[in-house]
């Protein structure tokens, strides 16, 4: 048996070990030439007792040693009348037990299973089997078999194994039927096949390029890329209409015709705002209108007033802490504890956390439960370090029930299972999306109080929405912006700088003896030369940074010759460069290494970690950097160090889900933040050049920021003040809720 080459097995299934019904993913141990193999792959209904006919590659999983990870199945139907028998006896088809299947194949023998699927009348002819049941059990035997045949289809027409079940599910025995006609349904949200994969089979099935079907699946193709790719809710109608014609290649009265059509089938909304229609798709419309109507709801909740109690509580938190709290934050702390919703905004060093820690102390002495929490792992941590208090990610904090991977979260808390909490804090507020705010605002009762921190001017979340800066402009929720510097925080020109950089100003760029320095350089091969010279040598040298856990490079773009993609190049051969007792592995177009810095660069619910000490946890999250310790090859497997000593084991073939981080992207760097920081900015114009990514970027720093690169491209950011405009109506749906 080699590793990494195809396989084809024959053999009965023993066990199942697991099955997702959700995902179809299932574990089963199959007996094949006499040897027990565990495979794993994507399967339909299987039971104990089939005969299989499986085809894959072995690897080996780090927890459960080696598999066959099959990409293609058969099943065989067992043939003879005892092989029938034990089969439908094991339970494999609802509502046959082993003694209705020995009656079964008592009187109709080989031909049990043709009787089933093609003359279900004719089991009635068994005592204790209705017309009713017969029925019942004929369906759930063409559901099983089904879902085989639509993989076959799919597979002939060119989509992959992965969507048969999801297409099952929605369209079950008529799927390949429906299918056929019109292949463009696989492109919807629940399935997900590419818009151009299924243009590619209606093509060869000869479907007419200015079908409706096809025109049709073009209109929400855009809306949905823009949704995924763009942040847009929805799309102003002109707009969607000339993009679709251009995507489909015709007119857009043509379009504009079928646009009308899905309107009236309900499968886009129309929403006139004050004259200009926009269109969505429903789950975005339904969101918006969930947030708006609910967040009106909670907002005409109890609110208590200022009472001589709160006023001495506040006090004496002031004498506890041994400081004043200034005007604007006194505000936000009693709007906070007598309002039930509240937004909290400010920049570096306004006194955010310090206000937060005072709500959370008042709101517990007035016998409320309160959980915090943000969006990032380390946005999380980070609140736990200042406040003293537990915080999780918004993930967890909704408990997490799946992810199919289609973006597609299911939580378990929601309206019918609330959160048992009276107060809900989000900190870094402006990186949820409407969905997950849409979630948020299910799991949490209406007398739920809800305080929403953040600062808008960083950059906006990575989904759809722009949820944050949409309630502030609503002007319908009360909001304190703090805008005092403290004489603490006023003597970091990181500070300082952020906020002139967030006025429009040029920020300082001389310093010499502060924590943000400005050293220029013109080549970008210079500008990654010096950046690997920094991490590499001078900051470790000057400042005692570690280049793995302090020191972060951060970027503003992937591609270029100064971008995460040539940085980490460059700084991976100055850090960790190849050396025989160093084990590599090729993932994709990177090499990693063993010592190399990494990025876990999206969300893994069900990854274990260890610590050195035996605590055990489950997930790593997109954005946790950690270190290579060990490349494993007889065991295919990678382990990573991440912070706090937590160790995670990858399989070889979930490398994917990780990257270089010696240097990453502003985006990937949001929510989260680094003792040193250095911000290659290279001369030139680059659509990323822009003032909220400059913001987001230096305000990462703690306590060390080096922008290396031209002053000039510090100018073009700071003046380009191009706010990122996303469409969404979250603003005008709240003003509508709360006036109307
Ligand atoms: N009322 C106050 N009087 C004196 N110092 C204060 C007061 N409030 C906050 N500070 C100090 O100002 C600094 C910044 O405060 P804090 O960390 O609360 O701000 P922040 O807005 O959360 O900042 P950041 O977003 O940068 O973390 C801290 O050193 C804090 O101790």
């Amino acid at each position: 048996m080699e590793l990494g080459e195809r396989y084809r097995l024959e053999g009965g299934v023993e066990t199942v070990i697991f099955h997702s019904e959700q995902t179809g993913f299932t574990v089963l141990e199959l007996s094949a030439d006499g040897e027990l193999v565990t495979v794993v792959g994507e399967f339909a209904g299987i039971a104990v007792g089939e005969t299989l006919i499986v085809e894959g590659v072995y690897a080996t999983h780090p927890k459960y040693g080696l598999q066959l990870k099959a990409d293609k199945y058969e099943r065989l139907l067992p043939a003879t009348a005892a092989a029938i028998a034990s089969y439908l006896s094991s339970g494999a088809i609802k509502g046959i037990g082993p003694k209705t299947a020995g009656r079964l194949v008592a009187r109709f023998g080989d031909e049990t299973l043709t009787v089933i699927e093609q003359n279900p009348a004719r089991l009635t002819e068994v005592s204790g089997i209705s017309p009713k049941k017969a029925e019942q059990i004929s369906n759930e035997y063409r559901k099983l078999f089904g879902i085989r045949t639509v993989m076959l289809y799919l597979a002939k027409i060119g989509v992959p194994a992965p969507f048969a079940i999801k297409a099952w599910k929605k369209f079950g025995p008529q799927a390949q039927e429906i299918v056929s006609q019109n292949p463009y349904v696989l492109c919807c949200e629940e399935i997900g096949v590419p818009f151009e994969t299924a243009d590619a089979a209606a093509d060869a099935a000869g479907l007419a390029p200015d079908s409706f079907e096809r025109i049709a699946a073009g209109i929400l193709h855009v809306l949905r890329h823009n949704s995924m790719n763009n942040g847009h809710t929805c799309l102003p109608e002109p707009k969607l209409l000339e993009t679709a014609a251009r995507l489909v290649g015709t007119d857009s009265y043509h379009v504009s015709d079928v646009l009308e059509e899905l309107v009236a089938r309900g499968e886009l909304v129309r929403l006139d705002v004050k004259g200009e229609p926009f269109l969505y798709v429903p789950r975005y419309y339904e969101a918006e209108c969930y947030i708006a109507s609910k967040l009106a709801l909670m907002r005409d909740q109890r609110g208590e007033g200022l009472t001589p109690d709160l006023e001495a509580a506040i006090s004496a938190l002031e004498q506890k802490q041994g400081i004043t709290y200034a005007a604007l934050q006194r505000e936000a702390i009693v709007t906070a504890v007598t309002s039930p919703l509240m937004i909290l905004t400010g920049g570096p060093g306004t006194g955010k956390t310090t206000a937060i820690s005072a709500i959370i102390r008042l709101l517990g002495q007035m016998g409320e439960k309160v959980a915090l929490a943000a969006p990032t792992g380390r946005a999380a941590k980070r609140m736990t370090e200042l406040t003293g208090v537990e915080a999780r990610t918004v993930h967890r904090l909704l408990e997490v029930d799946f992810d199919d991977g289609s973006g597609v979260t299911k939580f378990k808390r929601g309206e019918k299972n609330p959160l048992p909490c009276e107060a809900v804090i989000i900190d870094e507020t402006s990186m949820m999306d409407t969905l997950l705010f849409e979630s948020l605002l299910r799991a949490v009762k209406f007398s739920c109080r809800l305080i929403l921190v953040g600062d808008p001017d960083q950059l906006p979340s990575v989904g759809a929405g722009n949820i944050l800066s949409d309630l502030i402009a609503s002007g319908k929720l009360p909001v304190v912006h703090l805008s005092e510097i403290f004489r603490q925080a006023a003597k970091s020109l990181i500070v300082t700088n952020a906020h002139a950089i967030v006025s429009g100003e040029d920020p300082r760029l001389d310093a010499r003896d502060n924590d943000f320095f400005f050293l220029p350089e013109q080549q970008s091969a210079r500008i990654c030369a010096t950046a690997a010279d920094l991490c590499a040598r001078r900051l470790p040298k000057s400042y005692g940074f570690s280049p793995m856990w302090d020191i972060q490079v951060i970027a503003p773009t992937r591609v270029g010759a100064a971008g995460t993609g040539e940085l980490n190049r460059v700084l991976q051969q100055a850090l960790n460069p190849p050396d025989e007792r160093k084990k590599e592995f090729s993932s994709g177009p990177q090499t990693l290494r063993e010592g190399d810095k990494v990025m876990q660069v999206k969300n893994n619910y069900d990854l274990l970690w260890e610590k050195e000490d035996g605590e055990e946890g489950l997930g790593i999250f997109n954005g946790d950097i950690g270190v290579i310790e060990l490349i494993n090859r007889p065991s295919s497997s990678i382990i990573v160090r991440f912070d706090e000593g937590r160790r995670a084991e990858y399989s070889f073939d979930m490398a994917g889900e990780l990257e270089l981080a010696y240097a990453i992207t502003v985006h990937k760097s949001q929510g989260n933040e680094y003792d040193a920081v250095i911000l290659p900015l290279a001369e030139g114009r680059s659509r990323m050049y822009y003032r909220s990514l400059l913001y987001t970027a230096v305000t990462r720093a703690k306590k060390l920021l080096i922008i290396l690169g031209s002053a000039s491209a510090v100018r073009t950011m700071v003046q380009s003040h191009k706010r990122t405009r996303r469409y969404a109506n979250l603003r005008f749906l709240l003003g509508e809720v709360c006036d109307g």
